[in-house]
């Protein structure tokens, strides 16, 4: 699993190590870090022009030490110091470091064309502008630079991506676009949530000694290897009911397609028993693509609700299947609910309860509930002009679930005590008083339609087997993901093709974990 720490665990995890190291001994294993990805990535490329651009705080400091290193190395190398005070304003330690390996300084004073073209030659960025103590956005002097640097250059950023909130709260149009960052001791909440990620381009943590194993993770993301440990493996001891059985509520006479995915998924992730509850047409459907499922209502260990399901239709059979998708709601099993079946969510729910929503979907679902636009969600540290200069009262909408994902999945989660699964390019896992969950496992052909069935069958076969929503939510996403990028293999997919890609992709994350050392 990769752990991100908030700021304040780093502060405290770094003051804790400084107390027993010498002076700058922190920093100086951060810089030969640093220094030694840089010197990798420009063997690679055959680079021999680095440009450092330095802020005022230690993330500046840092990347003066790494430049020195990588001047003694032999390669051309320069930085831009951006403060106003030019070389008063940045780490004096790294400075002089820097002049005494023959790095070329500039100052902020030569004014941007000049240092627009020394930027430009660089075969290598080291963007050294701010780190965590950093606000988000960049000023005009440092984004002019940025817009300078040649589109083949490796951008790497230290710490994170400058201009990045670095609890990735606020999503910021005006930072840094890394090709690879490289982050010290943990990675922080911005590598991993949605705001962050795509700004922060590969990540790289380089072991500097701070501790932080014992301390709560703020933002989380399982792992490949994790699945052997999670995922429900039967034993001698069990038949298909202790295995578990999901009911599937799904299909409707509108969208008969989606029982078959949601069906199809649940069998291949290996369900116990698969109970389907439709109206004629997906029932008929499902009885050819998957003979494995029982049709009726019954005796179920967890309920997936939604999947095509048709809220407005009133013929018997319809009425018949919102009976039952109410009463699986009104229940103590667990559910998760997609699509169709959010439009019956009333509110709290005490039994475990995996909401799958879509931006659009969750917006939908905030507003029906009471929330409404024009303010950033509760998780949110800061406020976006645009948001507040909205008039309160409006309905949400998706545009404000995509400026602050975290937020709002945090609000629904507090609305209704659910998990909440937002789907995207990261998905995010939200449960109250555990760790942020965010999983960024599948690649952008996954966005077709029916993809989001195939994960509610893979979800309520966790939840049938007992698995808490939270890790049924965060391992169904994953395993859902990886599937889909073994399917696409870098082209199209269809969701069908993820259902039945299911089984090989369990088969050999389970595999990984035998052979995996305990
Ligand atoms: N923690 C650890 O274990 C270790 C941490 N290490 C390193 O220290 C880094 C944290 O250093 P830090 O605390 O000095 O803060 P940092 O990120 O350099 O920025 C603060 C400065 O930037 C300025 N500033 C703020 N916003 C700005 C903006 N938008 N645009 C422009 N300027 C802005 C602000 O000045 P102000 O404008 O407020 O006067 C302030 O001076 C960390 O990320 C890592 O790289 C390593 O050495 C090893 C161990
Ligand atoms: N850009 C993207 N990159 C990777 N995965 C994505 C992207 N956009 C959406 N997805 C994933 O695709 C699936 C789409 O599901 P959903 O929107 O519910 O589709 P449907 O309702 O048609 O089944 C979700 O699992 C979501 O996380
Ligand atoms: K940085």
């Amino acid at each position: 699993m990769i752990r991100a720490h908030s700021v304040e665990t780093v502060r405290a995890a770094e003051a804790a190590a400084m107390a027993e190291l010498p002076e700058g001994e922190l920093m100086a294993r951060a810089a030969r870090g640093l220094a030694d990805v840089a010197t990798a990535r420009l063997t690679d490329s055959g680079g021999t022009t680095v440009v450092g651009l330095v802020g005022a705080g230690d993330n500046g400091g840092d990347t003066l030490y790494a430049v020195a290193h990588l001047a003694e190395a032999g390669y051309a190398c320069a930085v831009v110091l951006l403060p106003a005070a030019g070389r008063d304003g940045v780490h004096a330690g790294g400075l002089e470091a820097a002049d005494g390996a023959g790095v070329m300084v500039h100052l902020v004073a030569e004014g941007p064309e000049a240092l627009a073209q020394v930027v430009a030659e660089a075969d290598l960025v080291l963007d050294g502008i701010v780190g965590i103590g950093g606000r988000p956005g960049l000023r005009p002097e440092a984004a002019r630079l940025v817009d300078a640097v040649d589109d083949d250059a490796w951008v790497l950023a230290v710490d994170l991506a400058s201009g990045l909130d670095p609890a990735g709260e606020s999503g910021e149009d005006d930072a840094v676009w890394a090709d690879e960052t490289v982050t010290f001791g943990t990675p922080k909440p911005v590598h991993l949530l949605p705001a962050g990620e795509a700004a922060t381009g590969r990540l790289t943590v380089v072991d500097i000694g701070i501790e932080v194993d014992e301390v709560p993770a703020a933002v989380e993301r399982l792992e490949w290897d994790d699945v052997a440990a999670l995922w429900p493996v039967p034993g001698r001891g069990d038949d298909k009911y202790s295995r578990g059985v999901l009911g599937l509520v799904a299909g409707s006479e509108a969208y008969p397609g989606a029982a078959v995915l949601g069906a199809t998924a649940a069998a291949e992730a290996g369900v116990g028993m698969l109970r389907l509850v439709a109206t004629p047409t997906p029932v008929g459907l499902v009885h050819q693509a998957v003979p494995e499922a029982v049709v009726g209502d019954g005796r179920v260990q967890a309920w997936a609700v939604g999947p095509g399901l048709d809220t407005e239709a009133t013929d018997a059979d319809a009425v018949a299947q919102l009976d039952v998708a109410r009463a699986a709601l009104g229940s103590e099993l667990p559910v998760v609910v997609d699509a169709g079946g959010l439009a019956l969510v009333a509110g709290r729910r005490e039994a475990p309860t995996v909401l799958t929503p879509h931006a659009g979907e969750l917006a939908r679902l905030l507003t029906r509930l009471g929330t409404t636009g024009g303010q950033r969600g509760s998780g949110s540290a800061s406020s976006s002009p645009a948001a507040d200069e909205l008039p309160a009262g409006r309905p949400v909408t998706a545009d404000d679930v995509r400026a602050d994902p975290l937020g709002h999945a945090r609000r629904l989660a507090a609305l209704t005590g659910a998990t909440v699964l937002l789907k995207g390019a990261t998905t995010l896992v939200v449960t109250e008083g555990h760790a942020v969950r965010s999983q960024a496992d599948a690649p952008p052909w996954l966005a077709t339609a029916g993809a989001g069935d195939v994960l509610t069958g893979i979800v309520g076969t966790l939840l049938a087997s007992g698995l808490e929503p939270h890790d049924a939510a965060a391992l169904g996403a994953l395993v859902h993901g990886v599937t889909a990028d073994r399917v696409s293999n870098g082209g199209p997919l269809r969701a069908l093709a993820v259902a039945h890609g299911i089984r090989p992709t369990v088969r050999d994350l389970l595999a990984r974990g035998r052979s995996a050392p305990a």
